[in-house]
């Protein structure tokens, strides 16, 4: 079933696990990260960022999400990764997804607030769950040093202002997590999580988690991250996959055998990150 992003995450926050929230920009996407809630039993949040939405076109992704949703035995959301254009935002809405992020990080406190808030109020109106993120999330090109890193870290003041200011359903933070591929050991600020989550008392997302180990992923989950996004993770499983089958196949030319082998390969990543989220079998209980 189709439902909003604060049904899955309210239920989340309550019995303290996450819910992994996996980028699609296509078919085979789409139907690893439903095939394999479905298969788990576990709850799911599928998402488009801005490039995702441009590439695939917006409407046909949220339709293709949309009917495999409304058909599957699960709770599944439709969200908005890192929203930031007015225009995507507005048609994402359009278009059905079921929870949207508003990335207004880059702003100064002030302005992220007004922002968000415009989006938020606009959400409400048609019952859409909105994200949105304070502090910074680091890049791969970021070339920083630890206390610069540090600078960039959710302030927990800020973070109660800005949910109070804004109303918003969920909250990205930064930790010390960055998205892409890690080059060093990442080393996350455990305590001002654990702070965070004690002030706010809301669903909490972790950015950039590809990558990450199964112990830090295990203790953001029990500190109360309850939205954990992947990207990174599934496509360089799907790059190796195509890489080794176009390789060891050299006649194989029917994309159907080519992409279904990498949706496997894409499945394989996508359910061990649900048990380790501790999502699975909390779609239906009892
Ligand atoms: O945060 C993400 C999407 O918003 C994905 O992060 P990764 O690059 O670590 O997969
Ligand atoms: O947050 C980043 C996601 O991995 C999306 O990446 P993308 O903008 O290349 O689609
Ligand atoms: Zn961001
Ligand atoms: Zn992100």
């Amino acid at each position: 079933m189709l439902v909003s992003g604060i049904e899955i995450l309210a239920k989340a926050n309550i019995d303290g696990y996450a819910v992994g929230a996996f980028n699609t920009s296509n078919l085979e996407i789409t139907q690893a990260i439903i095939e394999s809630a479905e298969e788990l039993n576990a709850p799911v949040i599928v998402q488009v960022s801005e490039g995702a939405f441009n590439y695939a076109g917006g409407k046909n992704i949220a339709n293709i999400v949309k009917t495999m949703a409304r058909d599957a035995s699960v709770p599944v959301a439709l969200h908005l990764d890192h929203g930031r254009d007015f225009g995507i935002l507005m048609r994402s809405i359009r278009y059905g997804f079921t929870s949207i992020m508003y990335d207004g990080s880059k702003y100064p406190l002030p302005e992220n607030i007004e922002r968000t808030k415009r989006i938020v109020d606009m959400a409400r109106a048609v019952n859409i769950s909105v994200e949105a993120e304070l502090g910074k999330i680091g890049g791969t090109e970021d070339n920083v040093s630890v206390s610069e890193k540090e600078a960039m870290y959710t302030d927990p003041d800020e973070a109660v202002e800005f949910v109070k200011e804004t109303g918003v359903d969920y909250l990205a933070i930064a930790i010390g997590t960055a998205h892409g591929p890690y080059k060093g050991v990442p080393h996350l600020d455990f305590e001002r999580l654990k702070e965070i989550k004690s002030r706010l008392g809301m669903p909490i997302v972790l950015h950039g988690a590809s990558g990450l180990s199964e112990e830090d992923i295990k203790k953001a989950v029990k500190l109360g991250v309850n939205k954990i996004n992947i990207d990174t993770d599934i496509r360089q499983a799907f790059a190796a996959s195509v890489r080794a089958y176009l390789d060891e196949n050299k006649d194989v030319y029917d994309p159907r055998s080519i992409l279904g082998n990498a949706k496997k390969a894409m499945k394989d990543v996508i359910k061990k990150k649900m048990i380790m989220f501790g999502s699975d079998n909390r779609a239906k209980e009892g």
